[in-house]
């Protein structure tokens, strides 16, 4: 099977591909020549850059089309139509655990960044003027860190700033237990209390506008290493220029360059009171490489044995089908047909079968239906006919 990388994957994990028995490319395309070539793979690997819109899905998934699987190695799937995927039978996994200290880190960098204004210093020195007193800045410790989306890397941010001895407020409609974080009913209260606000929800939903801005103390400093979307950019804009907030560091933006070397404009970069980072909050050695060898692990697995783990398009398991399921447990002979003939009988008791799971005994064979009927005892009778069935029980 061909499995295209195009936003770059690193050694190991094409090492790991190519020795589970997959072609790997890693020659980037770009969009006309990706809905010309995608047909002809099995499997895309993405990072943020490749934007996979549903003309590219269908394309790929025509008829002949082979493309079987999505995998965003990275969290944000933002950049995928997850549900024309859906549509198309493309099944999208992500690996959200390799880059959540490399984001963490960023974050907490960020807001050295901004609160030192360090960017601010290195500029003036490498254009060779002594600017101290201008760039008195303000200390982390004792500080008031305010979260908006409190999951993987909100945690991780929250116990860094924990350590830098900072108190760290927070909201999210889901609690982790054993957290750092000091939870808030809503985000309008973090917003009020907070000398830092760091947004870590991603997602497509814009939550920074004006009347947050104006919520915020005017002392305070905005994070954003989420989304672009999150904040809106001119309304960030007005309240920097009129010194509504004291600052902003931004990882990302509402409009992206998608290589290397593009041109990047954001009239947000006139101001002296903003930090602007290129989207790198993933971007270490480290990162790429867990990321890298996660994403290759769940695609692998997909494409060998149908394992649906880390998908973010359909359920995971069946227990995220989120429909009334039951099981039927089959003891009997491993031998060609026996499926097959399972299917028929479950087919002409009106019974639809969701997932079978099957394991090898000694000469025998272990099956496991998930149905979405109530087992019965006319279905027990009807699969203990079939040639080869040892046991049939519910
Ligand atoms: N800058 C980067 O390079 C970089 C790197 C990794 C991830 N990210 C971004 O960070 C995001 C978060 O990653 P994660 O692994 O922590 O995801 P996560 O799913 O573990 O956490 C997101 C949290 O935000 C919460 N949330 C969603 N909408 C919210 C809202 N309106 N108000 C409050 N909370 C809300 C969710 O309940 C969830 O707990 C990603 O989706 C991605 O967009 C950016
Ligand atoms: O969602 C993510 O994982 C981050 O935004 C990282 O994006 P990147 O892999 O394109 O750096």
């Amino acid at each position: 099977m061909r499995i295209l990388a195009n936003d770059g994957l690193v050694d190991e994990a094409v090492n790991f591909l190519r020795r589970e028995g997959f072609s790997v490319d890693t020659e980037k395309r770009d969009y006309e020549d990706l809905l010309g070539d995608l047909p002809d793979f099995d499997a895309l690997l993405v990072r943020s850059a490749t934007k996979v819109n549903r003309e590219l899905i269908e394309a790929a998934t025509t008829k002949r089309g082979k493309l079987k699987i999505i995998g965003r190695g990275g969290v944000g799937t933002d950049n995928i139509d997850l549900q024309a995927a859906k549509e198309c039978g493309v099944v999208v996994k992500f690996a959200p655990h390799g880059n959540i200290n490399a984001t963490a880190e960023h974050v907490i960098g960020l807001m050295f960044a901004i609160a030192r204004k360090v960017p601010f210093a290195h500029h003036t020195l490498k254009s060779g003027i002594w600017h101290k007193a201008r760039f008195k800045g303000v200390e982390l410790q004792g500080k008031t860190l305010g979260l908006i989306g409190c999951g993987r890397i909100g945690q991780a941010v929250a116990n860094k700033a924990k350590d830098l001895d900072m108190k760290v407020i927070g909201f999210d409609m889901q609690r982790w237990m054993d957290s750092e974080v000091d939870y808030m009913d809503s985000m309008e209260e973090v917003l009020d209390h907070a000398d830092f606000v760091s947004i870590n929800t991603g997602g497509a939903h814009t939550l920074i506008r004006e009347p947050e801005l104006e919520r915020m103390k005017s002392s305070a400093f905005l994070i954003n290493a989420s989304r672009g979307v999150n904040v809106e950019e001119d309304a960030l804009y007005y309240a920097l220029k009129n010194g509504r907030i004291a600052g902003a560091a931004l990882d990302c933006y509402e409009k992206e360059p998608k290589r290397e070397g593009e041109p990047f404009t954001s009239k947000l970069a006139e101001l002296d009171n903003i930090v602007l980072s290129a989207h790198l909050g993933a971007s270490t050695a480290n990162a790429a490489r867990k990321t890298g060898m996660e994403i290759a692990d769940v695609v692998s697995k997909y494409l060998k044995y149908g394992d649906f783990r880390q998908s973010v398009n359909v359920g995971q398991t069946v227990i995220d089908e989120g429909i009334d399921l039951y099981t039927i447990f089959i003891t009997h002979e491993d031998k060609p047909g026996m499926f097959g003939k399972f299917g028929t009988a479950f087919g002409d008791l009106g019974v639809n079968i969701q997932e079978n799971n099957s394991r090898r005994l000694d000469g025998l064979a272990q099956t496991i239906y998930t149905i979405q009927e109530k087992p019965t005892s006319e279905m027990q009778e009807k699969l203990l006919e079939i040639d080869g069935v040892r046991r049939v029980v519910y």
